[in-house]
């Protein structure tokens, strides 16, 4: 990986932990259990050595976006709007995005008290099964076709212009998008957390990149990110096996191994091919790499240099 992150800035763990000093921890113990999803192991600890100065540095990019966007008022002589601040993160499949993105909206609102912080996963895009099914690509869930790219570049234009907006929601439960909506009221700063965040839509001319003021991509090794999954897969049909109406419980009465094949065969011939295809060759253009290693534990970060 390092030979093509030539444009970027390799800073380890114990450098960068101590670019940014600070007293007290943002949250308690019990802040971080809300957040948590299951099976996490999030740590203080990573609070203060990663997030922490990952928020400074936050800080300084929407710092300079209002500057700038300030002096182009200046210069078109025009008062202009103050625009939401938007992030991106992205990476593979069972990565820990959601982790990531629950963690730093949080942080954020401590950081910037007055500003409403809104989370949103572009998993809401993808097409309802019907949709999937009738164009025959049910099994290629997650890849660019899957999605409906031009609403999702929708509505990151009407946030930009401060508007609020509908938008729909997926269910990891019922395996498909649900009939009601989720209502994002204009928010000062907008999380997106998915893996298509920086790819394009169909007609090319807009990158959702380009609406992002700050991005963020999640790594880690294949055969980690594997294991992750298939412990996720597991814990979904723990949760699955007292619920007939949710898409793992079709799972729940076959014998583990059998379970386990369908999960490494979803994993190999799906979320890996999604990964090397589509979701890696996007990781350049994120402007922070949080890498983990095979416990979670972001080892190495690296920031675009130019
Ligand atoms: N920091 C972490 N420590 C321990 N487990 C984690 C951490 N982040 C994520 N996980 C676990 O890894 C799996 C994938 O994480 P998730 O956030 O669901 O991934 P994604 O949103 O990228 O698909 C989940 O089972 C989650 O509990
Ligand atoms: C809905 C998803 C594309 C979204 O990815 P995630 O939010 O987990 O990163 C993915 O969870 C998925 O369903 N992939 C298809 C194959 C599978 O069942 O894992």
């Amino acid at each position: 990986m390092e030979t093509e992150l030539i444009n970027y800035e390799k800073i380890t763990r114990r450098i960068w932990q101590n670019l940014y000093k600070k007293s007290l921890p943002a949250l308690t113990e019990k802040e971080l259990d809300n957040i948590k999803s299951i099976n996490d192991e999030i740590s203080l600890q990573d609070v203060n050595d990663v997030y922490l100065p990952l928020v400074q540095l936050i800080r300084i990019y929407k710092k300079t976006m209002r500057d700038l966007n300030f002096s182009k008022g200046l210069f078109l002589q025009k008062i202009t709007e103050n625009q939401p601040f938007i992030i991106g993160i992205s990476g593979s499949v069972a990565v820990g995005k959601s982790t990531t993105a629950r963690l730093l909206q949080l942080l954020l609102s401590r950081t910037f008290k007055t500003s409403t912080v809104a989370l949103v996963t572009t998993d809401g895009f993808l097409y309802p099964k019907e949709t999937l099914s009738e164009r025959g690509i049910l099994d290629r869930k997650g890849f660019p076709e899957s999605y409906d790219m031009e609403n999702l570049i929708s509505f990151l234009l009407a946030i930009k212009s401060g508007k609020d907006v509908s938008i729909p929601v997926y269910s990891h439960e019922t395996y498909d998008i649900l009939p009601e909506k989720e209502l994002v009221k204009a928010p000062d700063i907008l999380i997106v957390e998915g893996i298509n965040v920086f790819q394009s839509g169909a007609n090319k001319q807009l990158y959702i990149n380009d609406f992002f003021d700050f991005s963020i991509y999640v790594d880690a090794k294949e055969q980690n990110i594997e294991r992750w999954y298939l412990e996720r897969f597991k814990t979904f049909l723990d949760l699955a096996k007292q619920n007939p109406s949710n898409y793992y419980h079709q799972f729940t009465s076959l014998p583990t191994d059998e379970t386990l094949k369908i999960a490494r065969d979803t994993w190999k011939k799906v979320n890996l091919v999604n990964l090397r295809d589509y979701i890696e060759p996007t990781r350049s253009r994120a402007e922070v790499i949080l890498h983990k290693d095979k416990t979670h534990k972001i080892d190495k970060i690296y920031l675009k240099k130019y």
